[in-house]
């Protein structure tokens, strides 16, 4: 068996193992870099974040505190309007910290400007965003990350911690694919 076995059989790598590992070491060093003197809460957004952090972390030569939070994410109609709802756990403690928020993918960006919002609310120093993969043409709001990995522009990705929409996680590389049936 390999690690595709499941997936739809017409993958296509559009970001390699090597092209992710040598952006990595490069995210690592300008992190280190912007921070220095300073610890970092490094706070990651599962599920796609996992491998993306754990993986850049270790090029982070600073004292960094590493928490993650599950979010939640609805879409739903409130009257005629599309609305987004957005929960996340557990609760993070950030007052005075100085926090990267870690995504996997960024897409529309209503995520990470939640999370934005709702952590400089509970008095962070300063935030700064880092996606491993950036969707920019699907914005909604406007977010700029602080750093990112690759612009993509397909429309379903799997590897490197993102699922579709849970097998595939651990492929070394991004793929472009077909978005899983629903209820998959
Ligand atoms: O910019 P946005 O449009 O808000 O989308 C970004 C969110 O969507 C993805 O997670 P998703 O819930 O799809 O997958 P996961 O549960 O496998 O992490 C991604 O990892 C972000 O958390
Ligand atoms: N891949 C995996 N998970 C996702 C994607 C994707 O392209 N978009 C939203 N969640």
């Amino acid at each position: 068996m390999s690690r595709e076995e499941g997936l739809p059989a017409n993958l296509k790598a559009i970001v390699t193992a090597e092209q992710i590992q040598h952006r990595v070491v490069e995210l690592g060093r300008q992190i280190t870099a912007d921070y220095a003197g300073k610890r970092i809460v490094i706070i990651g957004v599962l599920e796609n974040a996992f491998v993306f952090m754990a993986d850049l972390i270790r090029h982070i030569e600073l004292p960094t505190v590493c928490q993650f939070v599950l979010s939640d994410i609805h879409d739903v109609e409130e009257g005629l309007a599309p609305a987004r709802e957005i929960f996340f756990f557990p609760e993070v403690e950030v007052s005075g910290e100085h926090v990267l928020l870690i995504e996997g993918l960024v897409q529309s960006g209503l995520t990470t400007d939640f999370l934005v919002t709702n952590l400089m609310g509970r008095g962070a120093a300063s935030i700064k965003t880092a996606s491993l993969l950036n969707r920019q043409s699907s914005r909604k709001v406007s977010v700029q990350l602080d750093y990112f990995g690759f612009d993509i522009d397909d429309p379903y990705v799997v590897g490197y911690g993102l699922g579709a929409p849970h097998l595939g996680r651990n492929l070394p590389y991004v793929a472009a694919t077909k978005p899983p049936e629903p209820g998959v």
